[in-house]
Order: structure tokens, then C-alpha cells, then sequence
């Protein structure tokens, strides 16, 4: 089983507009509602896959209950810590030629006795995990060190644990020893204190956080693909993307993947690609089922130090 934690859920709105201009009014043509939040997202992703998964959160008011209405019809389990603040609503604008906007409210403020709760519902369900995978941002009220200390209990615990957040979580989580951190482009150069210019940088950075204790480095380069460090070797992937819908959730999807493949290493960073193509082909932070990957389409080689990484968001 696949445990997922989400301090920070959150109710997807998606608007389909035809093109952004700052300061116009717009007319959407197509909106769609998703259960959000990066672990609820990786938990749809297994679940769509027949992986048995559980998404654990923190919910509040009308929008958590939501969340968990939307996630019945996709079969995720879910755990859900009550909080009194409601559970935030994020927005994604995207436009005819899939740009996306997204719009990230901070989420409630939970109280210390609604953050200890969280923990106690991790520590109760990570014996049972073969992974767990703590990820996303942390809402108001939340120590900076959440995703680290849920890190060192899963392990205690006996579970593979995985970690997708950014900035000093992130940093935090790492010194915990995690097995899989998945950074993007802008979260490896926040970890690295400066700007990536090539694949040789990003293989530079990936070697330097295994070598503090991380496990596996999975890093997710947008529409030029994704690399792979881990104890056995390096590799790169890139996907063919025929049209893009909706970049929002593509890590998830891409996370998903890679821990729902039956080896580890370049099979591995083959479905994660697969997952994360895949996703951006579909509106929203739909995930993508098993019928949407497709791993033979993904070109793995070994990484060309040379690759420029001009154009990717960091
Ligand atoms: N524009 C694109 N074209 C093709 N593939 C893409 C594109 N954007 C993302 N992908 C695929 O999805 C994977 C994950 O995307 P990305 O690097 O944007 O993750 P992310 O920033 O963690 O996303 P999110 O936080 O929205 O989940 C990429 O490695 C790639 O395989
Ligand atoms: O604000 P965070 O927690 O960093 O990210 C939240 C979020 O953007 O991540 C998912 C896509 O990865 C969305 O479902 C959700 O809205």
C-alpha cells in the first residue's frame, strides 16, 4: 500500500480561457473542479492504476468535504484529520495553447493540536506502507520541519518514504534521509542556491544530495523530460507531448508512475515519464490511467551533460 500525506489539500478549480491578458475581464469556456493537492493527486494517479493507496488529510468546511466527495467516484481511499479552518481553493487559468496560470492560496491555519493529529494519523498508518510520500506546501501553523519529522517516523516505521515540496521543507526533509525526493527545475535550484544552466548542473546538484543521504533524485524538467539519479546509475528521459492540456499536477502523475513501476532505475524513470506526458495531455489535474501511459513512446538515455535547460521555468 501507498500512503500519501497533503498538509496543505485543496479544491482544483480549473478555467479554459482562450488567452490571459492582465487586467480584462475573461470568459471561461470549460471549468472543471478536481480533488487537488500533490499527495491527493498521486494517490488518484495509483488508485486509477488498481494500486492500493490511501491519501491522508487535513480537512475543513464545505471545500474538504468536497475533496472527499469528488475522490469516492475515483475509489482513494481517505483519511481524513478534521480542521476547523476550511480547506483552501486553488485556481488554474489555462489558455487555448495550454499556458497555465496558477493561483496557490496559502491554506487554514491549523492549530498545534490539529498538526499533532496529523502526525498521530501518520504514525498510525505508516507500518502499514510499503511508501509513503509526503508532499506538497504547508499551511499556515505548520512547523517547517513537518514533511522532515513525517520523513524519520515513516522510516521508523519501516516505509519507503518519498517527499515532493519545495524551499526550506524540502532542504529540512532531505537532512531526514528520505529514499525519492522529486524536485523541479526552480525546487533543485532552490536546494542548489542558485541557477541551473544544463543537464550537467542538474546532474552536479542530484549527486550532491544523494551524497547528504537522499536515496534517489528524481527530477522533473517540465516539457524537456526528466532525469534520474539514484544509487545504480543516471539516467535522462524525455517524453513525446502531442498536445498540451494541463501541466497542473504532471509531478504528481509523474511521482505515481515512477513508484507504480515494477523496477527501480531506468524502468522506473521510463513510467515516470510515460505518467507525466500523459497527464498533460488531459484538462485539469486529471490523472491519467493506466490506458493514457505510454512507456514505449519514452526515449531513456544516458544524461548529456551538454543539454541546455534555457526555457524551463526555474
Ligand atoms: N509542456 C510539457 N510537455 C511535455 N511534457 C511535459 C510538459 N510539462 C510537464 N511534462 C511532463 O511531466 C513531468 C512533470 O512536469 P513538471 O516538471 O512540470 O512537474 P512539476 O513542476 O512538479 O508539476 P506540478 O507541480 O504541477 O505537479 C515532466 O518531467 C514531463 O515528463
Ligand atoms: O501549493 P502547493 O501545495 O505547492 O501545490 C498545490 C497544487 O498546485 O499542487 C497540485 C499540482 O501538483 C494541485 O493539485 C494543487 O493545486
Amino acid at each position: 500500500m501507498i500512503v500519501t500525506v497533503t498538509p496543505n489539500p485543496s479544491l482544483d478549480r480549473t478555467v479554459q480561457i482562450d488567452r490571459l491578458t492582465a487586467g480584462s475581464v475573461h470568459r471561461a469556456r470549460r471549468v472543471h473542479l478536481d480533488p487537488g493537492g500533490k499527495g491527493v493527486n498521486v494517490a488518484r494517479a495509483l488508485a486509477a492504476a488498481g494500486v492500493p493507496t490511501l491519501a491522508l488529510l487535513p480537512s475543513g468546511g464545505p471545500e474538504g468535504a468536497r475533496i472527499a466527495e469528488l475522490l469516492a467516484p475515483e475509489a482513494v481511499p481517505v483519511v481524513e484529520v478534521p480542521v476547523s479552518a476550511p480547506t483552501r481553493s486553488n485556481l488554474a487559468v489555462v489558455e487555448s495553447d495550454g499556458t497555465t496560470s496558477k493561483f496557490n492560496e496559502p491554506g487554514p491555519e491549523l492549530t498545534a493540536a490539529e498538526v499533532a493529529a496529523l502526525e498521530s494519523a501518520v504514525a498510525d498508518r505508516a507500518g502499514r506502507a510499503g511508501w509513503l510520500v509526503t508532499s506538497g506546501s504547508l499551511p499556515e501553523g505548520c512547523p517547517e520541519d513537518l514533511h522532515a519529522r513525517i520523513v524519520r517516523a515513516a522510516r521508523a516505521a519501516g516505509a519507503g518514504v518519498a517527499v515532493d515540496t519545495s524551499g526550506r521543507p524540502l532542504e529540512l526533509a532531505c537532512r531526514a534521509a528520505p529514499d525519492l525526493v522529486k524536485p523541479n527545475l526552480a525546487e533543485l535550484a532552490g536546494l542548489a542556491g542558485g541557477p541551473l544552466r544544463d543537464l550537467g548542473d542538474v546532474l552536479d546538484v542530484a549527486h550532491r544530495v544523494r551524497a547528504d543521504g537522499v536515496g534517489a533524485v528524481l527530477v522533473s524538467l517540465g516539457r524537456l523530460g526528466a532525469v534520474l539519479v539514484d544509487g545504480t546509475g543516471s539516467w535522462y528521459a524525455t517524453g513525446v507531448a502531442t498536445e498540451v492540456r494541463s501541466t497542473v499536477g504532471a509531478g504528481d502523475a509523474m511521482l505515481a508512475g515512477f513508484l507504480r513501476a515494477s523496477d527501480p532505475g531506468e524502468a522506473a524513470l521510463r513510467s515516470a515519464v510515460a505518467y507525466g506526458t500523459a497527464a498533460v495531455r488531459l484538462a485539469g489535474s486529471r490523472m491519467p490511467g493506466p490506458d493514457d501511459v505510454h512507456p514505449q513512446r519514452v526515449r531513456v538515455d544516458a544524461v548529456d551533460r551538454t543539454v541546455s535547460l534555457s526555457g524551463v521555468a526555474a
